[in-house]
């Protein structure tokens, strides 16, 4: 099967192709796009660069050009969960936008007419990622993420989103592709490990944390890609 495999920053996909050794690349669109063959798939991957515009774009190619019938985002997350600490894997259950705000209209915050609030990532996927972890012997969470476009690094507005999306983790791409994959009816898989907890540490934490964090989700992607 051809599968996407998506992370906003080069370091987050970079594990991925490191692990892969030989791919070709091609670039489009203002994207460089990874080829390989891995445990009987093809692969397509690539990095968006960050926020939901360039995710949004990047998840439609590899849908659209490149045929991708299954898509994976591997990355990293800020925390707002009190289980999650750095260095943990969180999947979405669901996913939002926190940043869409047409409450003047009378819509609650998140909402876009003629979409939801949340969005529902793929039960298939989640379980089978419920077993990897097992098998791995790796703690797996699963919950809300929301996604806006700003690195959040304030406790008043990771407990805004909290308190108004019961969100668990949160970040600036997942959303967005998740809706590009609803919309194509492709089944798709969020997963972020923690990297800091989207607190006024944030900045900090994110640069000490990101590569080795990066690297939790992505081998934990691989796994899924091996037994997907
Ligand atoms: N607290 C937080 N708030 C929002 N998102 C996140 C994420 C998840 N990814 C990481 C990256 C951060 C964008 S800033 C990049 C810094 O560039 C450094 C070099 O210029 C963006 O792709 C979203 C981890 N912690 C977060």
């Amino acid at each position: 099967m051809k599968i996407a495999i998506m992370g906003a920053m080069r370091e987050e996909i970079e594990p991925i192709l490191a692990a892969l050794g030989n791919y070709t690349i091609e670039k489009y669109a203002g994207n460089i796009y990874y080829h390989a063959e891995y445990a009987g798939h093809e692969l397509i991957i690539a990095y968006s660069k960050i926020g939901k515009v360039f995710s949004a774009i990047t998840a439609t190619i590899m849908l659209e050009r490149y045929g991708a019938k299954a898509l994976l985002f591997s990355g990293v997350a800020g925390g707002i969960s009190k289980d999650l600490k750095i260095g943990d894997l969180i999947m979405a259950s669901a996913l939002c936008q926190h940043d869409v705000d047409i409450t003047a209209f009378g819509h609650p915050e998140g909402f876009i007419p003629e979409s939801f609030v949340m969005i529902e990532s793929d039960e298939d996927m989640r379980s089978l990622a419920s077993e990897i972890a097992v098998d791995m012997g790796v703690d797996l969470y699963e919950g809300i993420i929301a996604t806006g476009d700003q690195f959040v690094a304030s406790s008043e507005r990771k407990e805004w989103i909290e308190k108004t999306f019961n969100a668990d983790a949160l970040e600036m791409e997942g959303t967005s592709v998740a809706c590009v994959c609803q919309n194509f009816g492709v089944p798709f898989f969020i997963l972020r490990a923690i990297s800091d907890a989207a607190d006024g540490d944030a900045g900090m934490d994110f640069d000490t944390f990101l590569k080795s964090s990066a690297q939790v989700s992505a081998k934990f992607i691989l796994e899924m890609v091996k037994r997907i």
